[in-house]
């Protein structure tokens, strides 16, 4: 039997925590309606945007961008020691401040301000100025910007704030989170590597190596953050229940019909087991002679937490030269032969993949990436994000075609192979995305799905290659 007293005492704490809960549903409410939050998803060919309570974007900017500003700063000073270590002892003083200036970032987003303009002198502030100023008024708030130009500025606004200062300026905070991911999966790509040495040149083999690196998406630090499963390679086949679109035939075919010299693009996403699978595919793309050059794309900065930088793309080819197993030594070997004779090339860097810019702009702000891919008889852009760039943002129709959704962006033919981490898609079965809501609601940001998706462009045999 309990005593008055504490029967009180509980129901005082569930008064408060009532109280509280109202509180807070309250303060939700006044932000949303000074923020003109509308109530519902995002239209047919709305764009995504924090605008929209239903709507990942919103979630994004209201817990999970917080929250990962959160963790960067707790991060940050966990890890003062070894940062110390690597950028010298100042780094105590600019710590202090880069981590006060990401506290302010967290309340710019929660108080939804207007973007700033970048002061920082960089290659691409003059580039990302003109990307904001061109924004309309409407446009340059978190909570009413087009989901992929708020989330881009996000981490161009951390890159500013660690080149502010003088010890952290080449100092990527991600770093750590990325070469511990791609260590705790050594024995897994060391398998991979034992079954997939001299595969003769067949649909069957491009086709299972296309659908690694596609399921390999599934391994970023900022959405799934799980492995990827240990029999992924040989259960490969069991995964095509969840492939909602599987275009991987005709990639094969129109990969076999392209003109000589046959140069493939990977607009690389993550670094880690993602980047492996990327590398897994190039060298057999070579090998089999199904093209003469594979070319890299990769984040001039760090990038949505995994994204490979070229600094990450170097520090896995010498974690694979320099390692234990034979295995991995064997294909670090290989891989830096394959960019001694140009068969492998890391392309340099371009600030247009950390733009805010989708690529149906790149014709326009970066001609000379847009020729330079052009070039290739494929490309191949790979994850989420930057299937939302090709798409813009946009919320099609499921079953828009894929080529429609691209709006004019063919420089070759485009290859998109994503594992669905966001609420955007198109070129899907009819009725594919209303049942899978009625199954699960939050399906679209599980990232159990992928799509392998093509728009072929057929180049004519008298376009040159440079
Ligand atoms: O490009 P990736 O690594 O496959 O995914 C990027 C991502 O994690 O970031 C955004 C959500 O914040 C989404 O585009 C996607 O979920």
């Amino acid at each position: 039997m309990q005593s008055d007293a504490s029967s009180r005492t509980e129901l005082t704490d569930a008064t408060i925590a009532d109280s509280e809960a109202t509180i807070e549903q309250l303060k939700e409410l006044r932000f949303n309606e000074k923020n003109l939050i509308i109530y519902s998803a995002p239209g047919i060919n709305d764009e995504l945007s924090a605008r929209y309570l239903r709507s990942f974007a919103f979630v994004t900017f209201k817990r999970r961008s917080p929250g990962f500003i959160g963790d960067l700063i707790t991060v940050l000073q966990n890890r003062e020691p070894e940062i110390i270590e690597e950028c010298g002892d100042y780094a105590h003083f600019d710590l202090k401040r880069t981590i006060w200036s990401l506290e302010l970032l967290r309340k710019e987003m929660l108080n939804n301000d207007e973007f700033q303009i970048f002061r920082v002198k960089a290659p691409d502030t003059e580039s990302w100025n003109a990307f904001l100023l061109g924004l309309t008024e409407d446009r340059r708030q978190w909570f009413s910007a087009v989901w992929l130009h708020a989330e881009c500025y996000m981490y161009r606004r951390i890159w500013s704030i660690f080149q502010r200062s003088d010890t952290l300026a080449n100092y990527d905070y991600f770093g750590e989170q990325k070469t511990s991911a791609a260590r705790s999966l050594t024995p897994l790509m060391r398998d991979i590597l034992e079954a997939t040495r001299k595969l003769p040149r067949s649909q069957e083999n491009f086709q299972h190596l296309l659908k690694l690196s596609a399921w390999a998406n599934r391994c970023d630090l900022s959405i799934t953050t799980e492995g990827p499963d240990a029999e992924i390679f040989h259960r490969i086949a069991e995964y095509d229940a969840d492939l909602l679109a599987d275009q991987s035939a005709d990639i094969w075919k129109d990969l076999t019909e392209a003109c000589e010299p046959v140069y493939v693009d990977i607009v690389c996403d993550n670094a880690g087991f993602e980047l492996f699978a990327d590398l897994l595919l190039a060298e057999y793309i070579v090998e089999s002679g199904l093209a003469r050059r594979v070319r890299f794309h990769a984040k001039a900065i760090p990038w949505f937490v995994s994204d490979v930088t070229h600094q990450d793309f170097h520090w896995m080819l010498n974690y694979f030269r320099k390692h234990d197993l034979p295995e991995l030594r064997a294909f670090g070997r290989k891989i830096r032969g394959y960019l001694r004779d140009r068969s492998f090339i890391l392309c340099d860097k371009s600030y247009f993949w950390t733009s805010g810019h989708d690529c149906s702009q790149m014709k326009r702000v970066q001609p000379c990436l847009y020729v330079y891919i052009s070039d290739s008889a494929l490309a191949i852009f790979k994850g989420d994000l930057n299937y939302r760039k090709l798409l813009g943002d946009i919320n099609y129709k499921s079953t828009a075609p894929f080529a429609d959704c691209l709006r004019g962006f063919q420089p070759t033919s485009v290859c998109a192979l994503r594992v669905i981490k966001s609420d955007i898609y198109c070129g899907l079965p009819v009725c594919a995305v209303e049942w899978l809501t009625e199954d699960n609601p939050e399906w679209m940001t599980a990232g159990k799905k992928a799509v392998i998706q093509v728009a072929i462009k057929h180049r004519l045999s008298s376009d040159t290659v440079v």
